[in-house]
Parts: structure tokens; C-alpha cells; sequence
């Protein structure tokens, strides 16, 4: 089974959005405080991660095998709507190099990962709702790649919700979640119509995720 998470049903507060404003264009994230202490905690998003002609690359091996399957409404846990995914271990060459470079950069030596790569294809009426990876299949850290669209993730803490903020993961960035964005805040993809960033429209199209993982050890908090 494909599914990893435990999704949470209430809807996140609004927040980031048109308030929070960052340096312009020096920020990726809609709260620069939260932030900072994300990323201390090992969160991270890499603009321009993957060249135009990477992603090209990877995409022409992922649609024959998407192509195949038809796009599903909802999945059985609720979390994602109009999508299409599968587990990919056996790759080209190229996209093999640039999987291992997404490892590399991501991942923390020493800690087994995941063989299988998640590959998820959102529609463009598709969308992601709060959830956090399930700790039973996915340990530390969550890698992931965005090809074809640029998007807005946003992290909410599960305790106190106020405390959130939008990350702009845009076409061909890495993102990291890892710490407490990986265990104590949902992640999320934002749908067409509340894809906002600091004000401004981020148009979603048709968006295929490349997602690498840690397996979980026994001493996660769970
Ligand atoms: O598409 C993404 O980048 C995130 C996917 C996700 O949250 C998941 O599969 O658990
Ligand atoms: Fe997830
Ligand atoms: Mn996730």
C-alpha cells in the first residue's frame, strides 16, 4: 500500500497568506522566525534544485508509466484528491544520478532509506490536505522533488495551530521536511484557488512530486 500518513481531519487555519511578508524575494517561507527555527531543525527548500532539462528528463520516464493509470478522486484515507501515483525503484541511469544527488543532499548518511521512490501526480484540481507522514513507514526525513508546477506547502503546527506558515516550492526546487516540520507540523498542498504566496497567485498545473524517504528506526517519536 502506497499510503504512509495518519491524515488529520480539521481544516488548517489560514494563515501566512497576504499578512506575514518576507524580505522581498529573499524568502521562500511566508514567516521568517518559524522559519529559521524549521530549518535549524534540518527543514529546508532548494530553489532550482534540478535543471530544465532534469526535470524534462524525469518526467519523460515517469508519464508512459502515469499515463497508464486514470486520475482517483480521493484517496481511502481522505489526504489527497485527483491524483495518480506510483512507487518507482528501478530507473535510468540519469535519473538515477539525479535521485542519488537528491539523496545525497537530503537524506543523513548513515540512516537506511526507502529503495522505492514516491512519485505523485496532482492534477491540476488536485490537492493535498493536512497530514503528517504516518511514523510506522516513514522515518526522519522527507525529500522531495516538484516537476511540471510550482506550488504553496503549508505547515501547521499539530498543537497549536496558529503557529504556520507557506512554503513556496516552486518548479524544480527540493523541499526537506525533517524535525519538528517532519513530526510536529501537517504538511499540505495548497489547492489552484487558495494558492497564494505573500499575496500573489502561484498558478497550479498538473504537478508530479519525486519523493524520497527514510526508513523508520525504532527510536522515532511516534
Ligand atoms: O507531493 C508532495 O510533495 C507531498 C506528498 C505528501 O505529502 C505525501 O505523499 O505524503
Ligand atoms: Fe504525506
Ligand atoms: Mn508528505
Amino acid at each position: 500500500m502506497l499510503r504512509r500518513f495518519a491524515a488529520v481531519g480539521r481544516r488548517a487555519l489560514l494563515c501566512g497568506g497576504g499578512e506575514a511578508q518576507p524580505s522581498p524575494g529573499k524568502s521562500w517561507a511566508s514567516s521568517e522566525a518559524l522559519w529559521r527555527r524549521l530549518q535549524a531543525g534540518g527543514a529546508s527548500v532548494v530553489p532550482g534544485f534540478l535543471s530544465e532539462e532534469e526535470e524534462a528528463l524525469l518526467v519523460a520516464e515517469l508519464e508512459p508509466q502515469l499515463r497508464r493509470r486514470r486520475y482517483e478522486e480521493e484517496h481511502w484515507d481522505g489526504a489527497i484528491h485527483k491524483y495518480r501515483e506510483t512507487e518507482k525503484s528501478h530507473w535510468s541511469k540519469e535519473s538515477h544520478e539525479i535521485l542519488q544527488r537528491v539523496r545525497d543532499a537530503a537524506l543523513p548518511p548513515g540512516v537506511p532509506q526507502l529503495s522505492q521512490v514516491h512519485v505523485l501526480d496532482l492534477a491540476k484540481t488536485g490537492y493535498i490536505k493536512p497530514h503528517v507522514d504516518s511514523v510506522k513507514f516513514c522515518g526522519c526525513t522527507i525529500a522531495g522533488l516538484s516537476l511540471l508546477s510550482s506550488s504553496v506547502m503549508r505547515l501547521v503546527h499539530e498543537q497549536n495551530p496558529q503557529d504556520c506558515l507557506d512554503l513556496l516550492l516552486e518548479r524544480r526546487s527540493l523541499y526537506i521536511l525533517r524535525g519538528p516540520a517532519r513530526y510536529e507540523y501537517t504538511h499540505e498542498i495548497l489547492k489552484d484557488e487558495d494558492s497564494f504566496f505573500n499575496g500573489r497567485k502561484v498558478p497550479r498545473e498538473r504537478r508530479i512530486s519525486v519523493i524520497c524517504r527514510n526508513l523508520p528506526l525504532s527510536s522515532d517519536p511516534s
